[in-house]
């Protein structure tokens, strides 16, 4: 995945206008800028789409969300995580780095639920669990635990927010 702009987590894609593109064709064109890779995409890695959420209650949406999955080895996905941070135009700018997802949990928690305790833009966080099911990534026992665990954590990081946030005032009220 990725940590876009606006500091959420999201998969590398964006804005295709079918009339002038298909959807694998925009696909690809996002993921060289975003990856500096020119992935080929097909409608066979199509796996869901459903309507975007509009941004406001009083509007309505006309966009529609596509999700692509595309199975890859070892070796080509260390390719893409090096050009995405040299050569992919957008790094630095609409995407501030790659991330792996971290496929287990560990004793004290860690892993999979912290992960999954981040801020997702759109459906990003849904897409993520629907797809390690889909591809037998991980024991559906193991993904039930992380996500029962990560809705448990916000309460636990509060505390240091706050503490972080009593620190800002501390300096803003030196100058
Ligand atoms: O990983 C994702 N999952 C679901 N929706 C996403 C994801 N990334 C972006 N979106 C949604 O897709 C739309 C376009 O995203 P973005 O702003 O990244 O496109 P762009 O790269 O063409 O500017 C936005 O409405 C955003 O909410």
């Amino acid at each position: 995945m990725q940590m876009r702009f606006d500091g959420l987590l999201g998969f590398p894609g964006g804005y295709v206008n079918p009339s002038e593109e298909t959807l694998e064709a925009g696909l690809s064109r996002e993921l060289l800028e975003e990856l500096g890779v020119a992935l080929p995409i097909s409608a066979e890695d199509h796996v869901d789409c459903c309507h975007a959420p509009a941004s406001s209650p009083s509007s309505t949406s006309r966009l529609i969300s596509h999700f692509y999955v595309k199975k890859m080895e070892e070796e080509q996905i260390k390719e893409v995580e090096k050009e995405a941070a040299s050569t992919a135009t957008d790094h630095g700018q609409e995407v501030l780095g790659m991330v792996r997802v971290p496929l287990y949990n560990t004793k004290n928690g860690g892993g999979l639920a912290p992960f999954l305790s981040h801020s997702f833009i759109g459906n990003a966080r849904s897409q993520l669990v629907d797809s390690l099911l889909r591809l037998d990534m991980i024991a559906p026992e193991e993904l039930h635990k992380a996500l029962a665990h990560s809705l448990k954590i916000h309460t636990h990081t509060a505390e240091d927010l706050q503490a972080a946030l009593m620190r800002t005032e501390a300096k803003r009220n030196w100058f």
